[in-house]
This record gives C-alpha cells, sequence and structure tokens, in this order.
C-alpha cells in the first residue's frame, strides 16, 4: 500500500514479507515459515546508502513514525526526504508478524502457548531474512531503544561491515536480574487472570491491565509522578496515581494482548550478547559499527551505566546521557535532547 504524502516525493508504504523457509531458534526450536509486517518511508537513494533502520520496543508496532514522531518525519531529524527509513514489527508481537494467535502450520491452529520462546538473537535474525530479501546491502544507522536497542545489539553483531553506526538506547547488553524480577512480577499479574490458559485471544487481558500498570512505574520515575500526579494535600483515597496506571493498564490491554505480552517479556529476560561467544566483552568487542549508545540519567530500569558499558567494550564506542526527569521513557519524550545528541554523534563520525 503506496500512501503519497502531501510532499510528492515522500512514500510510505506498509508490506507483510512472507519467509516461507524455517527459523532454527536459539532454543533449538524451528519457526517453520513466518510473517514480518513493516513500514517504510521514503525511498533508497541511487547508491542505497541512506537506509535507517528502526526497532520498536516492547509494545511499539513498525509505524515508527507514530511513537517517534519527534525524530522521523518530514522536517524531523530523521526525514523520509533525505533517508529510507524501515521498522518492521518484531516476531512475537501482534502488529502484522507471526505471535502466538498466528496459525501453527503444523496444526491449522494457531500457537496460543505453543508459541516458542524466542530471543533477541532470533528477532534479529528475523530482520536479517527481511534485509536480504529487500537485498538492501548496506545499512546507515540501526536505531532502537530499551527491547529495540537489545536486538539491535544482537543485529549489529552478525551484520558486521554492512552496518556502519548503531544508536542503542535506554538499552543493555545484557538483561539484569532487576529487570527479569520486574518482568517476572509483569508474567505473575498475567497469570493471576482466571482466563489465562484458555485458548482465546482475550485471555489474560485483565492481568495483562496489572502487568502494565507495574511496568509503567519502571519506564517513569518518582519526579515525574510527582510531577503530574501529585494530589491535593487533603485528598485520603482515589489518588491520581492510582486511576494514572489503571488507565494505561486499560489503554494498552485495548491494542495488545497478553501473549505477545508474556512472550516478548521472555525475550527481554534472555538478552544476554555474550551468549554461547565468549562472554559480553568479547562479544561487544566483536561489533565493527560505530556505536552510539544513550543512557537516560534517570532510567530505573536499563541504568545509564549499561549503556555507558556498551560505549565502553565496543570497538568505536560513544556514551551520551539524556536528562530528563521521565525515566526509561524519555527516549520517547526527549527529541530536542535526542537530536542534538545525534547531530553531534554524525558530526563526530563525519570529521573522523
Ligand atoms: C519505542 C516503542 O516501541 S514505543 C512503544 C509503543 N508505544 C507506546 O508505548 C506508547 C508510547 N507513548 C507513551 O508511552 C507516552 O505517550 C509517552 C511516553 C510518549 C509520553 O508520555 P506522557 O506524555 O508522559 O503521557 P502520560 O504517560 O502522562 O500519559 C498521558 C495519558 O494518560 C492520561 N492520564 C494522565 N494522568 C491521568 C490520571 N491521573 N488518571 C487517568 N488518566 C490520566 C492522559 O489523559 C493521557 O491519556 P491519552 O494517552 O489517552 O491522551
Ligand atoms: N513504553 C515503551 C517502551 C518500553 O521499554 C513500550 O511500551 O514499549
Amino acid at each position: 500500500m503506496n500512501l503519497k504524502s502531501q510532499y510528492a516525493s515522500i512514500t510510505m508504504t506498509q508490506e507483510i514479507f512472507h519467509s516461507s523457509l524455517p527459523l532454527h531458534l536459539e532454543s533449538g526450536e524451528i519457526l517453520p515459515e513466518f510473517d514480518l509486517g513493516y513500514t517504510t518511508y521514503g525511498q533508497l537513494n541511487t547508491d542505497r546508502s541512506n537506509v535507517i533502520w528502526v526497532i520498536h520496543a516492547l509494545t511499539g508496532d513498525s509505524n515508527a513514525q507514530e511513537w517517534w514522531s519527534g525524530l522521523i518525519g518530514e522536517d524531523k531529524f530523521f526525514d523520509p526526504a533525505d533517508h529510507f527509513i524501515i521498522c518492521a514489527n518484531l516476531l512475537g508481537s501482534c502488529y502484522g508478524s507471526t505471535q502466538p494467535f498466528s496459525e501453527n502450520p503444523k496444526t491449522g491452529k494457531p500457537y496460543y502457548y505453543d508459541f516458542p520462546q524466542m530471543t533477541s538473537r532470533d528477532l534479529a535474525a528475523g530482520l536479517e531474512r527481511l534485509r536480504v530479501h529487500l537485498k538492501i546491502d548496506s545499512i546507515h544507522t540501526l536505531i532502537g531503544g530499551s527491547l529495540g536497542g537489545q536486538v539491535g545489539l544482537e543485529w549489529a553483531y552478525t551484520l558486521g561491515e554492512k552496518l556502519r553506526n548503531t544508536v542503542i538506547l535506554a538499552s543493555t547488553a545484557k538483561t539484569r536480574p532487576w529487570v527479569i524480577g520486574f518482568n517476572e512480577t509483569q508474567r505473575m499479574a498475567i497469570e493471576s487472570d482466571c482466563t489465562w490458559g484458555e485458548n482465546a485471544e482475550s485471555a489474560g487481558q485483565k492481568g495483562l491491565e496489572t502487568a502494565r500498570a507495574i511496568a509503567m512505574l519502571t519506564y517513569r520515575h518518582p519526579q515525574d509522578l510527582e510531577r503530574k500526579q501529585a494530589d491535593s494535600e487533603n485528598k485520603m483515597d482515589d489518588y491520581r496515581a492510582s486511576s494514572y496506571l489503571r488507565y494505561q493498564g486499560q489503554k494498552l490491554a485495548k491494542r495488545f494482548n497478553a501473549l505477545s505480552y508474556w512472550t516478548l517479556s521472555k525475550t527481554m529476560d534472555s538478552h544476554d550478547l555474550g551468549r554461547n561467544r565468549g562472554g559480553l566483552d568479547e562479544a561487544l568487542g566483536q561489533i565493527e559499527a560505530n556505536v552510539l549508545a544513550i543512557g537516560v540519567d534517570s532510567d530505573l530500569l536499563f541504568l545509564p551505566s549499561e549503556s555507558q558499558y556498551i560505549s565502553q567494550k565496543v570497538k568505536k564506542g560513544t556514551y551520551k546521557e539524556i536528562t530528563s526527569s521521565a525515566g526509561h521513557d524519555a527516549f520517547l519524550i526527549e527529541f530536542e535532547q535526542l537530536s542534538y545528541i545525534l547531530k553531534s554523534f554524525y558530526l563526530q563520525q563525519k570529521s573522523s
């Protein structure tokens, strides 16, 4: 579907890529075939050197120009008039790619709880299959935050010199117990829903609301809630913070499903760039691309030190930090700082 924008030169496409070749997963399981829904903005230039590949986070979709509107779009830092911007819905997610509700070719029925566990390395392998299909031999920049940063690091490792720049935001090279713990509380909430276990797309949805409420506290910061959710002094119940978290839970449950959420939270947990590669330092040292790791000073989920570590252990690393009271989700909010950091990074590449 080609949607011409108001500027004749800028196109947007939304396609489904079908891979009929099996994907061999890290667990040893096999995904017999799969689909990836993807969105592109702009066009490839003559030497195909203007590819910006965006990787979304946990509940994201391929419409990067929507959820990252401050960074991607006409007259934004990544402008489709200059770049070919592509974003694919990650395997396991429910926005057009193969996921727990997809048909299992072996049974002719939805996978549901039989959907194979996938790691960030598997999700990167799925994106690699799409890259080859699209005949994209070189990627100018790979950029992703949180889970998107985990998948981005895995893909940067295998892309080698096919990738020039990698921008990893609010993420990590190996998921720590702190994050696994938060994800486990969210899965416990989903599993406590009496509908969990049913072969139905509505299974676990109330539990998902609670999971999202827990997650929102990891995506923000006490200062953020103090600023936006504080109540008047004499309040004794029905606090703004309570209704805010309940609202956010309901809002996610309207657009996402519990099985995809459960699946992708396990993907986040199992992320370890160094697994079967001689450890983290060895693996990070193999990445050929220029790496810009961006931390958020108030991030309580993926700590700034984890971004600093990435920049210190890769061959060509730069660390920058966003200053924000918003916490982890600042990578979705602080566009002025992000654009400035990116501009100085690319200028540094030009001068080196
Ligand atoms: C990288 C990716 O893949 S992104 C992943 C997919 N996308 C997402 O997760 C959504 C991304 N966007 C967001 O999370 C947010 O919009 C952000 C982070 C970009 C911006 O967050 P903020 O501007 O701080 O919005 P905030 O978290 O305060 O929520 C505002 C919403 O809560 C509502 N709200 C605020 N306070 C309360 C309250 N006390 N009670 C009830 N509702 C409330 C607002 O009405 C508003 O509703 P709306 O979203 O329907 O308009
Ligand atoms: N809030 C975003 C980023 C989480 O890391 C999401 O829901 O995916």
